[in-house]
């Protein structure tokens, strides 16, 4: 009998290789199409997509040295996400026997008619557990860091040091918790309450990154919940870190410069209160029809579908005068690495440097929407030096051609001291740290020249 988890899980995989699908989007899809599935089993389904794509090369190394011509031939990308799924199960999990790990692949591959693959992959899956069994479990540290792509891994090493590098690989492959951000007005202790009387299946706790933040585990769709959209929105806890770190004020006049569908700008509008004003702006005039329609909609002002880097839409209709703008740029989500691991495969040396000049190029050009001596704060979901430090020393050193001048600032919010330290101006969140997303925010002041 081959569990459903691994069935699930297989096609997934299959379709993050072969159809460029993203693993979250994909395993969303199948697991949102059996609603009665034991959570354990979601659970597993998860784990095991996360965990070889997190470790596949390691894994696909150490299979090919166990066959007689040290490549791992697999004909059809199912079967080779059952041996992976295997082979990741007898390196890494202690709740998956080896021999029911073995036994499920096996069945799996014949059960789709290939007898002869079946019969390959229970040799060398064999081998793998009398190997495993002999020597003792590899390090899913080493393993996850030794699958990155050398360009990543160097630069995570430049970025964070060599340990934290192999700790930030290697972070996951459980998924993480989901985030609800809560309004203001409401008081956090006593939603937890609420929630776990509601959904006793689910725990709800307190988030420690940010003050607003409830994290959630094990409670499906939590949008069916109460509260869902007016006390509180799904949001990932360290995306509320961010937008925090603007330090927004009541009654101040405030830009989303790059808002998408405006989960930020929920958040921003509601530091502000009526008395202020929160305007979005996007390069994608569908997403800011989304963000009209969702809970952001109600506290955003007006919203301007905007190229900053070209300085074209509705750039000029922009006003001139806002107190804080927040740039949550386009960057190459290498932050998101533990929930999108298929980023590691698909991105480049080359992106990262071409988005490194887009985001300055934002950043310059929002940042002529500051009144003088406004606030600007620079975010990207990514921990790379170069859209990090890189881009800020940019931003600073050089003109910016634009008539503002950007210096760099401490930034103004109120935020736990093990993340935000005292007069910085800029700060990391990681996930192997605080438990969050991988983020770079950096605060400037604004002069006008
Ligand atoms: C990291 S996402 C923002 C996510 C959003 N703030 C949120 O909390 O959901 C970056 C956004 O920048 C937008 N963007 C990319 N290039 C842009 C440009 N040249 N001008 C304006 N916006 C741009 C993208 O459409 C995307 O929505």
């Amino acid at each position: 009998m081959i569990s459903e988890a691994r069935l699930i899980a297989a096609r997934v995989l299959a379709r993050v290789w072969s159809a460029e699908a993203f693993a979250a989007a994909a395993l969303d899809a199948e697991l949102g199409r059996r609603s009665g599935m034991d959570p354990r089993d979601a659970g597993l389904a998860t784990e095991l997509v996360y965990g070889v794509l997190r470790t596949e090369a390691a894994l696909v190394a150490r299979l090919s040295a166990l066959t007689s011509k040290h490549k791992l031939d697999l004909p059809s990308p199912i079967a080779r996400a059952h041996v992976l799924m295997a082979g990741y199960a007898i390196c890494f999990l202690d709740r998956v026997p080896a021999f029911a790990a073995v036994n499920e692949a096996v069945g799996a591959i014949r059960a789709e008619g290939d007898v002869r693959t079946g019969s390959f992959a229970n040799a060398i899956l064999r081998k793998l557990a009398a190997e495993v069994e002999a020597k003792g479990r590899p390090s899913l540290l080493e393993a996850a860091s030794a699958s990155a792509p050398g360009w990543l891994r160097g630069s995570l090493r430049r970025s964070l040091g060599r340990s934290a590098a192999e700790a930030y690989l290697a972070a996951g492959p459980v998924p993480p918790p989901l985030g609800l951000s809560l309004a203001l007005s409401e008081d956090r202790a006593a939603w937890v309450t609420r929630l776990r009387e509601v959904c006793p299946e689910g725990t709800f706790e307190e988030g420690h990154a940010s003050s607003r933040a409830i994290l959630v585990r094990g409670a499906g769709d939590v949008r069916r919940l109460q509260g869902a959209g007016t006390a509180w929105i799904v949001q990932e806890e360290g995306a509320q870190v961010v937008a925090l770190a603007l330090g927004a004020r009541r009654g101040e006049r405030v830009l989303d410069a790059c808002a998408g569908r405006g989960n930020k700008t929920w958040l921003l509008a509601d530091e502000v209160g009526p008395e202020g004003a929160v305007d979005a702006a996007d390069l994608y005039a569908a997403k800011l029809e989304r963000l009209k329609e969702g809970p952001a909609g109600r506290g955003a002002r007006a919203a301007y579908a905007v190229d900053w880097a070209a300085r074209t839409g509705a750039f000029e209709d922009v006003p001139r005068d806002y107190d804080r703008v927040l740039v949550d740029a386009p960057c190459s989500g290498v932050g998101t690495l533990r929930r999108r691991p298929e980023i590691a495969l698909r991105r480049t040396a080359e992106d990262v440097k071409r988005l490194s000049e887009l985001q300055i190029a934002i950043v310059r050009n929002a940042a002529t929407r500051v009144k003088d001596g406004g606030r600007l704060v620079f975010a990207v979901c990514s921990v790379l030096r170069e859209e990090a430090e890189e881009v800020v020393e940019r931003l600073a050193g050089e003109p910016s051609g634009t008539g503002v001048r950007l210096e760099k600032q401490p930034i103004e919010a109120e935020l736990p001291r093990d993340i935000l330290g005292e007069g910085a101006t800029s700060f990391r969140l990681l996930p192997h740290v605080q438990g969050t997303d991988g983020y770079f925010v950096a605060g400037f002041l604004v002069r006008k020249e």
